[in-house]
């Protein structure tokens, strides 16, 4: 019984020492580079197709922006609901402006001023809730 004891207590001394820690580490800084800004290689693969459907780079800022179209507010409204569902999942939010069933979305990285990897994610998201809604 004590055996038990000791064996169990020190199996959750290796684990809370080694293990959470290095995740916790690791979790940061895999975080941190989706934040950070794209280069010119990942803009060519990430952002060029995404402005072949529909996106368009923001004047005088590094974002990009879309207008979605629906059959009423309703519609717009539950399209909003998911992306925001998603958007608070990500801790990444979208810039957005809604009329009727109107929604412009803008998306850029305020913790980095620019696009990230965070807006790939987001704009492809978004438009696969679109697709399925039209
Ligand atoms: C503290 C929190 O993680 C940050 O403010 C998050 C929240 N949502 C965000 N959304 C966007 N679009 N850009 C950010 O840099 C950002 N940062």
């Amino acid at each position: 019984m004590n055996l038990t004891r000791t064996f169990f207590v020190a199996g959750c001394r290796i684990f809370r020492s080694s293990y959470i820690p290095y995740s916790r580490a690791y979790a940061k800084m895999t975080s941190d580079a989706k934040r950070a800004k794209l280069t010119v290689e990942e803009r060519e693969s990430k952002i060029k197709p995404l402005l072949e459907d529909g996106w368009t780079m923001v004047e005088g800022r590094d974002a990009i922006i879309k207008q979605f179209l629906f059959k009423n507010f309703n519609q717009a409204f539950g399209f909003m609901t998911n992306v925001a569902l998603q958007a608070e999942k990500m801790d990444h939010h979208p810039e957005w402006f809604n009329v009727y069933n109107r929604v412009e979305i803008t998306l850029s990285t305020h913790d980095c001023g620019g696009l990230s990897e965070k807006d790939v994610k987001l704009a492809n998201f978004i438009d696969n809730v679109a697709k399925k809604l039209s």
